[in-house]
């Protein structure tokens, strides 16, 4: 008898023999293998399904090889329900020697990844190291949100330094040359006029050597508040020199330039300033020379003109407007 025939031989001793068929053991059986195929041949179903959707996961060929398993384990129960009424022995064997099989070889692989299955971190551990990771990226948006802030003060100060003079924090002289410049330009192009003014302190030498340098820096400084409450936010005030200032007037014609020097001279007339240094009372003047921009004046001729204004000023006795 060839294997194929001895496998499909039938006619061995139905299992429902040995049972005597009694009623109360084969509802046992049946019902039971009936269950665990239903079962076992569902598990796998879900399992490819899980494989198939889920291709992320690490080791998911073990689900592959539970699949077969669970299949195999199915496919015997399902026989031996068969093998109540018939006698195929042969094809149950077969089969639970390619579960066995199949079985051994899951469990051995299984052990085989048992080491690196455990290290894997767990669900509770991950989401610890998302709070963490969490946690330190807010930092580091509040880092580069402070690193942020203060470059961008950093870099306000410095342009500031950059174009403020340090003793009386008026524009430096390169600034308000810079603006000058600048007005010069809209002059020509808009033919908007504007006003220039230069101031110098008179007598400035002997301040300093009669009272010491500190209270000539306090002259100075007193002399730039005056300057800066006579001026409006849209004029440039600048120090251009050791007791020299330029200040520009835009969009404003002689006559109103003048009456604010004139205004200025005697806000210099009647300071009292006591010294903070030594309280010495401070008593100094100025002379202003004060020019109007003309349509043809270049940044070299207007500075001429409002120098020779001031030297006027500084002939005709200082503490005095002279305009050209
Ligand atoms: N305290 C102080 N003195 C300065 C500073 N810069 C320049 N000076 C002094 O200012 C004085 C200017 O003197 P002069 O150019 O002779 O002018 P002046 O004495 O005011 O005479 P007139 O302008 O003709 O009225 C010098 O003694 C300089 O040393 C400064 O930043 N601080």
């Amino acid at each position: 008898m060839s294997w194929l025939e001895r496998l499909f031989q039938g006619n061995l001793m139905p299992h429902g023999q040995c049972l005597l068929w009694r009623p109360d053991l084969l509802l046992m059986h049946i019902g039971g293998d009936i269950l665990t195929v239903v079962a076992y041949f569902t598990i796998p179903i879900a399992l490819i399904l899980l494989v198939k959707k889920r291709d992320d996961l690490e080791f998911n060929w073990v689900f592959l090889m539970f699949s077969a398993f669970i299949f195999l384990c199915g496919l015997t129960h399902l026989i031996a329900l068969i093998n109540i009424w018939h006698g195929y022995y042969f094809i149950e064997g077969l089969a639970k020697v390619l579960t066995g099989i199949v079985s051994i070889s899951t469990a051995c692989m299984t052990l085989a990844l048992l080491p690196k299955a455990i290290s894997m971190p767990s669900r509770k551990s991950m989401l610890q190291m998302n709070r963490q990771l969490k946690t330190a990226k807010e930092d580091l948006l509040d880092l580069t949100e402070q690193l942020e802030r203060k470059v961008t003060e950093r870099t306000i100060a410095l342009e500031k330094l950059a174009v403020t003079d340090e003793l009386t924090d008026l524009l430096n002289r390169r600034a308000v040359m810079a603006r000058l410049t600048g007005q010069l330009q809209l002059a020509r192009r808009y033919g908007k006029p504007f006003s220039l003014m230069m101031c110098d302190l008179d007598y400035f030498k002997s301040i300093n050597d009669t009272y010491g340098h500190p209270i000539g820096d306090e002259v100075l400084t007193v002399f730039a508040d005056h300057l800066k409450q006579a001026t409006r936010e849209v004029d440039s005030v600048g120090r251009v020199g050791g007791e020299e200032f330029l200040i520009l007037f835009p969009e404003t014609p002689l006559a109103e330039a003048i009456t604010v020097a004139e205004r200025l001279c005697e806000r210099c007339r009647d300071d009292r300033t006591v010294s903070a240094y030594d309280g010495t009372v401070i008593t100094f003047s100025c002379s202003i020379g004060v020019v109007q921009c003309n349509a043809d004046d270049s940044e070299k001729t207007l500075l001429n003109r409002v120098d020779v204004a001031l030297y006027d000023a500084k002939a005709s006795g200082r503490d005095t407007v002279a305009s050209a």
